[in-house]
């Protein structure tokens, strides 16, 4: 599904973000990026997102090449994409199932189809009997499941996370990780950039690890 073949970023003030980066990441996986601050987790997320555009190298995201994508096709790119953010970014003047409803509605989404599809993320992460509440009214592990759902009401075949778990506590933060593992588990290829190696070692899932914008691990984590 994603394949990185020498993909190198080098930003204009001459920061390498990543350095001939090659990784190939099948359909159907969950896998975590990790890696000290400034290795180049968020720069590959970003390339993934068509926010960057590689320096060289190809990047092929289910077979369209990210380095030479047109502006035009960005959009239609993201819609195969959901992403979720460490401060999760919700609005806090609507109810959690006009937050959860914002992508569907950006797409031009009928009312029953909307309903339909909120219901269902809602449910995924256990939050169906929170609808109508304010995001202000739930505690911190459940807007960022909010957040989640969000991520995942338009069906993306690829979710990416940048440090989900960082402003929670190692109970909720399993909690998050485990939400995570039933996305993968119903076909969804799942990508989650942290740094809390001690949560991803009790995860047993593929870990990719960068140094200064080079791969120096890419093997099972908690082994
Ligand atoms: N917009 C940018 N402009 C210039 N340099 C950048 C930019 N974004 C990242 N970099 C540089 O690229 C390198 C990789 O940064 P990146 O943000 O990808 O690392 P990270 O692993 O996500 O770090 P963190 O855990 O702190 O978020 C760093 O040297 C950083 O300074």
């Amino acid at each position: 599904m994603i394949r990185f073949e020498k993909v190198a970023k080098r930003y204009p003030n001459g920061h390498i973000g990543l350095h001939e980066l090659s990784v190939h990441v099948r359909r159907g996986e969950f896998l975590f990026v990790t890696g000290h601050s400034g290795a180049g987790k968020t720069t590959l997320l970003r390339l993934l997102l068509a926010m960057e555009r590689p320096t060289s190298g190809k990047l092929l995201l289910a077979g369209q090449d990210l380095a030479k994508i047109r502006n035009s096709q960005i959009p239609f790119l993201r819609r195969q994409i959901g992403v979720v953010f460490q401060n999760h970014q919700l609005l806090f003047d609507r109810s959690v199932f006009d937050n959860v409803a914002l992508p569907l509605h950006i797409m031009g989404l009928g009312q029953d189809e909307i309903n339909a599809r909120v219901s269902q993320a809602l449910e995924h992460v256990s939050l169906k009997d929170k609808a109508m509440q304010a995001p202000a009214d739930l505690s911190t592990g459940q807007q960022q499941r909010v957040g989640i759902a969000r991520a995942i009401v338009h069906q993306p075949a690829l979710l990416l996370a940048d440090e989900p778990t960082g402003n929670l506590d190692p109970r909720l933060a399993a909690e998050i990780m485990a939400v995570f593992e039933d996305i993968n588990r119903h076909g969804t290829t799942v990508m989650i950039a942290s740094h809390d190696l001690a949560l991803i070692a009790r995860m047993r899932q593929r870990m990719l690890t960068l140094q200064r914008g080079r791969l120096i691990g890419d093997g099972e984590s908690g082994l």
